[in-house]
């Protein structure tokens, strides 16, 4: 079903959350239903950077690749329309989650130890979690990053969860923020 209210102020949605809660999944099916074009910076930096993130990290680093992220947030996304499915760590770095919610409504999809250990273990791509005992590495991570996750405009679980649920919850909290979102900033 697409969009019951495309009449509505229409700034860019942010999907920001550890990684494996569903970000780039659940960004692609709302961006469908709003019309809106979609963003995921991680295959934004991978297209520009003609390479997979697992190479970046292994080449140039992990602090390499947040000032991609940043210049993506910064420079490469159009200011209204847009669904970002952003990466687990993009919002972590200082200053960037006050810079998303300044650009539009900030949602934190959320997640259990448990189900992240379980989605993301099927693919070896997440260089972060690419270690012995990934468990212990998802436990020390989320504590580190909760503080910030916690800040978004919203946050939705999606344990035990089908996708479409997720979805509707998803396009109902943003269409509320948005209308706050427009009354706040003057859009
Ligand atoms: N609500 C859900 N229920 C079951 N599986 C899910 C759900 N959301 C996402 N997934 C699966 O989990 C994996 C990670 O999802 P993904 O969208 O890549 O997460 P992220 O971008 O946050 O890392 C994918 O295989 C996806 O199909
Ligand atoms: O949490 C993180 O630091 C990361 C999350 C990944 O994206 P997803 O959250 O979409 O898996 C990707 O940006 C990179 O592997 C680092
Ligand atoms: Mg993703």
């Amino acid at each position: 079903m697409r969009d019951p209210d495309p009449t509505g102020p229409q700034p860019n949605l942010y999907l920001v959350g550890f990684m494996g809660t569903g970000k780039t999944t659940i960004g692609r099916a709302v961006a469908y239903r709003l019309r809106y074009q979609l963003f995921d910076s991680d295959h934004e930096i991978e297209n520009a950077q003609a390479r997979p993130i697992s190479e970046i990290f292994a080449t140039d680093g992990e602090a390499a690749f947040r000032q991609m992220e940043r210049k993506f947030i910064e420079t490469g996304h159009p200011a209204g329309q847009s669904v970002v499915a952003c990466g687990g760590g993009l919002v972590v770095q200082p200053g960037m989650l006050d810079l998303l919610k300044s650009k539009g409504v900030v949602v934190c999809l959320h997640a259990s130890w448990e189900t992240i250990l379980r989605r993301t273990s099927t693919n070896k791509n997440r260089p972060l979690l690419d270690v012995e005992d990934p468990m212990a590495r998802i436990q020390t991570l989320y504590k580190e990053r909760e503080p910030i996750y916690k800040r978004a405009d919203v946050v939705i679980l999606t344990d035990h969860r089908p996708t479409s649920d997720i979805i509707s919850h998803v396009m109902r909290v943003y269409r509320r923020e948005a209308r706050d979102w427009a009354h706040a900033h003057g859009a």
